[in-house]
């Protein structure tokens, strides 16, 4: 029952970062027998934070939430990163590693604003900065206009209330993880695939740090690993970053991952699908499947996807 802190946790400031970093520390206590105070939750700004007017595909992409931790980490500042998986890009440095990915929690999108997209009126304008749930809201309804929402997640039901759309998307797993748990319908996967590692929790540490390794092992949701790290490896042998429209869904049963996944030219126009079952320990089985869309790839989605890093 130490009462100095054993590991150092660090979390970008915003609440849901918060409430991630809030729900790593109890998990971490309940494994080790720990009080509080045996894990030190350190706050970190990140770029992407100080920039709420623009989508951050034009201010730089995700590196935006994982530069100022990876920097934090590597100079030892902090030993843990808690990161929303979604947000981390595919290649990442070397000298860090994800030591566990904790129980997913809820992976689909909720609409906010309507009970579904077709219930919204002609012409209606939806609020977000994701290419992907643009490209799948115009593909859905090519009446309605996109306009760009950002800001974290009670700033954009905010803006929503206040007018500056008709309808938004959010996670719900964000969105449970507030405590907003009646906001919005959820859209079901099948119409309505998420966001590569949408509600996944990711612990990133030093590669060479063991006793950190220890210590998160036991945090480690194998299924919820295997899943996510299936739609991380089709986003990046499809060339995938956030200016991608790209939505996949890959669920683990019985031993095995089944894995659907949607393309979209930006504008929402063209959208081609493939899906494909595969055991755990199949880890070509994404890459399998991005060359297979890529290879049917219409001209505006072959624009955006470039294939795998040479
Ligand atoms: N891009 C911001 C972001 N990153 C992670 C989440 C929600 C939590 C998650 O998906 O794990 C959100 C908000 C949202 O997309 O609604």
């Amino acid at each position: 029952m130490p009462d100095s802190p054993q590991i150092r946790l660090g979390t970008r400031r915003s609440p849901l970062a918060m409430a991630q970093a809030h729900e790593t520390r109890a998990r971490l206590c309940a494994a080790h027998g720990w009080d509080e105070s045996a894990v030190e939750l350190v706050p970190v700004i990140a770029s992407g934070d100080k920039i709420q007017d623009r989508p951050l595909a034009e201010i730089g992409g995700k590196a935006l939430w994982t530069r100022e931790l990876d920097n934090w980490l590597s100079e030892g500042r902090i030993d843990v990163a808690v990161h929303s998986l979604k947000d981390v890009e595919t290649i990442r440095p070397a000298s860090l590693a994800i030591a566990a990915v904790l129980p997913r929690a809820d992976r689909r999108d909720r609409l906010i604003g309507a009970e579904s997209l077709f219930a919204l009126k002609e012409g209606a304008v939806i609020g977000t900065s994701a290419p992907r749930r643009a490209a799948q809201a115009l593909h859905a309804r090519p009446d309605c206009t996109v306009v760009t929402f950002r800001g974290n997640v009670a700033t954009r039901l905010a803006k929503l209330a206040a007018g500056g759309a008709d309808a938004t998307f959010l996670a719900a797993a964000g969105l449970e993880r507030l405590g907003e748990t009646a906001t919005g319908h959820p859209l079901d996967p099948a119409d309505w695939l998420p966001a590569p590692a949408q509600g996944a929790i990711a612990l990133e540490i030093r590669s060479d740090d063991e006793a950190a390794r220890d210590l998160l092992a036991p945090l480690d949701h194998a299924p919820s690993r295997a899943e996510v790290m299936a739609e991380r490896a089709l986003l990046y042998a499809l060339g995938g970053t956030c200016h991608s429209p790209i939505a996949v869904l890959c669920v683990f049963a019985d031993g095995e991952l089944s894995m659907r996944a949607a393309l979209y030219s930006p504008d929402g126009a063209e959208r081609i699908e493939g899906e494909t079952r595969f055991a755990a320990g199949d880890a070509e089985a994404p890459a399998r499947l991005a060359a297979d869309l890529l290879a049917r790839a219409t001209p505006g989605i072959a624009a955006v996807f470039e294939g795998p890093p040479a």
